[in-house]
C-alpha cells in the first residue's frame, strides 16, 4: 500500500544537511530538512537568499552529496548509487534548469536543446527535430541556428528550459526559470512547466522570487536558514492563468 507522503511516489528528504567549507569559512547551508513531496503537483520553493534553496534542489537532484541524511526519488536513494548509476538514473529522469543556464558556447540553441536526448541514446536527426518542435513551444522557433553568445539572457534561459523539458523528465528541477524574462515570456514558461509537472506521475519543484510565479504552485514550501519553515496547499484557477495567457498573446 502506497500511502500519499511514500517516498515510492514523489520526493522524500529525511534529515539532509549539507555544510560547505571548513574551520571559520564552514556554512551550514541544510540543517535537517525534512521534506514529502508528492507527485502531480507544482512545488515552489521560496525563502530569503541564502537560506539554502538550490543547495537543496542540487542534493535533491544528485548534483550535490548532502553531509548527512537520504534523498529518494521515487523511492530511489541516490546517495547509494554508484556515481556511474547517478549519473545514469540522472540521464534518464532528472531535467534541470540552472540559474546560470549552463549552455554549451560552441552549440547552436537547438544542439543544446537537443543534448539530453542525444545522451539518452537518439539518433542526432530525431534529437534535433524533437529540440526544434520544443524551441518553437518556447517562442524560439527562428532562433534554432543562433550561438548562446547571440541570444539575449531571456532567450538562453529559454532554451536552458526547452532543454531541461525535451526528455520529458519525472522529476523537473529548476532554479528561477523566469528571473531573465518578461511577463508574457515568464507566463508561457511556467504554463509549460505546469503542463509537464501536474502529470500524475511526474515531480516539478521550482525555486522562485518572482511574485508573478506564485498562482501557479499547488505547493508553496518556505525555506528559512537551511530548513523547512511551512507547506502551504493553494488551490489553482487553471481558467484564470489560461485566460490571463491569451490575452498576453493577444
Ligand atoms: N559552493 C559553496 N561554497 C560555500 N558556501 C556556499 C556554496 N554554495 C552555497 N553556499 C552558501 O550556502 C548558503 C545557502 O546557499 P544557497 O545558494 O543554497 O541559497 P539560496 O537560498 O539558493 O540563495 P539565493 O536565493 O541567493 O540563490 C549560503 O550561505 C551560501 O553562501
Amino acid at each position: 500500500m502506497v500511502s500519499e507522503n511514500s517516498p515510492d511516489r514523489g520526493v522524500s528528504c529525511k534529515g539532509l544537511t549539507k555544510e560547505y567549507g571548513q574551520g571559520q569559512s564552514r556554512v551550514l547551508a541544510l540543517r535537517g530538512v525534512e521534506l514529502d513531496i508528492p507527485p502531480g503537483k507544482l512545488n515552489l520553493l521560496t525563502g530569503p537568499s541564502g537560506c539554502g534553496k538550490t543547495t537543496l534542489i542540487s542534493v535533491i537532484a544528485g548534483t550535490l552529496n548532502p553531509t548527512a541524511g537520504e534523498v529518494f526519488v521515487f523511492g530511489i536513494n541516490l546517495n547509494r548509487l554508484s556515481k556511474k548509476k547517478v549519473t545514469a538514473f540522472r540521464a534518464k529522469n532528472i531535467g534541470f534548469v540552472f540559474q546560470q543556464f549552463n549552455l554549451l558556447p560552441a552549440l547552436t540553441a537547438q544542439e543544446n536543446a537537443s543534448v539530453p536526448l542525444v545522451i539518452n541514446g537518439w539518433t542526432k536527426a530525431t534529437a534535433l527535430k524533437r529540440a526544434a518542435d520544443v524551441l518553437r513551444s518556447v517562442g524560439l522557433g527562428d532562433r534554432l541556428n543562433s550561438l548562446p553568445s547571440q541570444l539575449s539572457g531571456g532567450q538562453q534561459q529559454r532554451v536552458a528550459i526547452a532543454r531541461g523539458l525535451i526528455h520529458e523528465p519525472r522529476l523537473l528541477v529548476c532554479d528561477e526559470p523566469t528571473s531573465a524574462v518578461d511577463a508574457a515570456s515568464g507566463h508561457a514558461i511556467m504554463q509549460l512547466i505546469r503542463s509537464v509537472a501536474i502529470l500524475p506521475n511526474r515531480v516539478a519543484i521550482v525555486v522562485t522570487h518572482d511574485q508573478r510565479v506564485l498562482p501557479f504552485g499547488d505547493r508553496i514550501i518556505a525555506m528559512e536558514d537551511g530548513h523547512v519553515l511551512s507547506v502551504k496547499n493553494q488551490e489553482i484557477d487553471v481558467a484564470r492563468l489560461n485566460g490571463k495567457l491569451e490575452l498576453e498573446n493577444a
